[in-house]
């Protein structure tokens, strides 16, 4: 069967539970990941709950939001992939409660090493952030590793 990239619009959550962009975690970004032009794009808010210092967005948070925009990458390629390496530049405070722009490419794609940028910027078009990742094509086995007995967390109607 080949892959069809997808048409540029929303693209699928990973999982209900998926931290970033998961609708059922409580605890999550619920992030809302497009494609446009072969880039994904999240428009996201970071609120009071993802503070570091007073006000200001906390780099770990930002880091989670990065990585799972860049895991939208296996949608891109029809193949789930994961984080190997990850490393930011902060490059300005990220006010909390502030609208924050993310854009992430695939760059390139050596067999199954992709290469992955991300930039955030603000309102305004001010960069706040930098990455960049290498993601690792994985098969399905590989997410299927040991399980918390609840299995509830698991959706039947998702990927994983
Ligand atoms: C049918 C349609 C499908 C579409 C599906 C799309 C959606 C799917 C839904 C959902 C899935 C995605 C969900 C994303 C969620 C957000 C992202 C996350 O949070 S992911 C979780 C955090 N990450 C991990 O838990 C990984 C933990 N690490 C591992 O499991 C392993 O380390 C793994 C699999 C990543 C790699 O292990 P190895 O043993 O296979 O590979 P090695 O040997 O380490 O490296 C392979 C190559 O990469 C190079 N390499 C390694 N590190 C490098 C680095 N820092 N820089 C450059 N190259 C590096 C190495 O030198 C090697 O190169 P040489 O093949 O020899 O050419």
């Amino acid at each position: 069967m080949t892959w069809e990239p997808p048409h540029d619009g929303p693209l699928p959550q990973h999982h209900h539970n998926c931290l970033g962009c998961g609708d059922r975690n409580p605890h999550g970004h619920h992030l809302q990941v497009r494609l446009e032009g072969g880039a994904l794009h999240a428009r996201h808010t970071f609120d009071e709950r993802h503070a570091g210092a007073p006000g200001i967005t906390h780099g770990g948070a930002i880091a989670t939001v990065l990585d799972d925009v860049f895991g939208f990458a296996g949608y891109l390629i029809g193949q789930p992939a994961v984080t190997r390496s990850l490393s930011i530049d902060y490059d300005r405070p990220v006010p909390v409660g502030a609208i924050c722009d993310i854009t992430a490419r695939l760059e390139r794609r050596e067999d199954r090493k992709l290469f992955l940028t991300a930039e955030g910027v603000d309102a305004s078009g001010a960069r706040l952030f930098t990455a960049r990742a290498l993601f690792l094509v994985v098969d399905l086995q590989h997410f299927h590793g040991p399980r918390p007995p609840d299995s509830s967390a698991r959706s039947s109607r998702t990927l994983l």
